[in-house]
């Protein structure tokens, strides 16, 4: 069946990272994950919708349902998801005790390649990281650390950095 006709001034998109339909103003170039109901609006304030951007670092721990249950750490990670979460729950712990800084803990443990920067994944818009990460980044403040959130690729904590 065709696609319903978009309303003016959106296009949709097919995010690379998820392979899940997005949707972009072409006015202002912000993305949204929910088909529009209406026309895009042209102006370029995002009406207090928050941040157009976050930086974030991440620390991800695969399981053994992980979208690709291998990494650079380990090339067949078979831990359980309830592993995983008790791991990162006591990365998380180190981290707001002092133990340990985020970037150290998430460049030896974290299961994404970004570990070899410490985390950090650069700045990045809505619309092009999953779902439950883009909700949970964009949630936090600058500095903020988050609950574990689950996506697809397994557990995350993440610390919104600018
Ligand atoms: O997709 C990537 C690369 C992410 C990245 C972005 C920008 C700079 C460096 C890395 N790695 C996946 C694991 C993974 N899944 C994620 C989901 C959301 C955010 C970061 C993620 N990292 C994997 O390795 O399976």
């Amino acid at each position: 069946m065709a696609d319903e006709e978009l309303p003016a001034g959106w296009e949709k998109r097919l995010s690379r990272s998820t392979g899940q339909h997005y949707y972009l103003n072409v006015y202002t170039k912000e993305s949204q994950w929910d088909r529009p109901d209406k026309p895009a609006d042209p102006s370029g304030n995002n009406k207090g919708d928050g941040p157009e951007e976050v930086q974030c670092s991440h620390l991800l721990v695969k399981h053994s349902g992980s979208r690709r249950p291998s990494s650079w750490r380990e090339e067949n990670i078979t831990r359980s998801k309830e592993e995983a979460l008790e791991l990162i729950k006591s990365y998380r712990e180190q981290i707001v005790s002092g133990k340990a800084t985020f970037a150290d803990l998430a460049s030896k443990y974290s299961d994404c390649s970004s570990a070899k920067r410490g985390g950090d994944l650069g700045p990045f818009s809505r619309g092009t990281m999953q779902k439950p990460f883009e909700q949970a980044a964009f949630a936090l403040k600058v500095g903020e650390l988050s609950s574990p959130v689950h996506t697809d690729s397994g557990i995350h904590i993440i610390q919104r950095t600018a």
